[in-house]
């Protein structure tokens, strides 16, 4: 093993880390993975200090090589994209996996308002954000996709979009109980999802990271 280049640290959780833990794994450069607890992280004498780290909150990425301290997890995203090269082509596909992650980014929003706690307003929160949200972006990320191939979002080859969007549809499905790439008809987007999560490099990482639940 060599000496890792970064540090990715947030909690023990996939969530916003897991699409930069996914781009490690595929450009194979080694991270120190440190997951921070939440009681590490509530205690103020603990050996996590909040404060040091960027608006205090995580995901954080560190970069060995340039001092470099990251926040903001699509931030860490396009840029260890833009440094291999998995950021697109040009400058429209550059825009276009801007303009994705931003879909992705109002998905995640709507469905923060499923924290709810009155169990029926939390009922129909939910399938607002199913029958509505939902549709209203991935009909739209479907045809791309369709257009495009099938096979990645952007361009011919991975980007650093294909991680998140991945990543996050499964999110959506395991934390809505419904798989909505299979049961609101994204055929494109499941075979799309499927073939990304099988690259080599990705499978290994699967295979080996912590289970954890979200
Ligand atoms: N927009 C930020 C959101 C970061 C964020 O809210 N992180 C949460 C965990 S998912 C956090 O650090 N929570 C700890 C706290 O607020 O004390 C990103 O995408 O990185």
């Amino acid at each position: 093993m060599s000496t890792p280049k970064y540090k990715v640290i947030y909690f023990n959780f996939r969530w916003l880390a897991e699409p930069i833990r996914y781009l490690l794994s595929y450009v194979k450069e080694d991270f120190e993975d440190v997951r921070v607890s939440a009681e590490e992280w509530e205690k103020p004498d603990g050996k996590i200090n909040k404060d040091e780290y960027l608006y205090q909150k995580l995901p954080v990425l560190e970069d060995f090589e340039n001092g470099l301290k990251l926040g903001q997890s699509f931030t860490i995203l396009r840029y260890l994209g833009r440094k291999y090269n998995l950021a697109g082509k040009t400058e429209v596909e550059g825009a276009k996996c801007d303009e994705y992650s931003d879909v992705v980014k109002d998905v995640l929003k709507e469905m923060e308002l499923m924290w709810e706690k009155d169990e029926k307003t939390k009922a129909e929160l939910k399938k607002n954000w199913l029958e509505k949200t939902i549709p209203r972006y991935f009909s739209v990320i479907e045809s791309d996709l369709k257009k495009n191939g099938g096979k990645y979002l952007v361009g011919n080859g991975v980007t650093w979009i294909d991680f998140l969007l991945s990543h996050m549809a499964q999110l959506f499905t395991q934390y809505s109980e419904v798989d909505v790439l299979a049961h609101y008809h994204y055929p494109t987007m499941k075979e799309y999802q499927q073939q990304i999560f099988e690259i080599p490099e990705i499978k290994a990482w699967i295979s080996k990271r912590p289970v954890t639940q979200y």
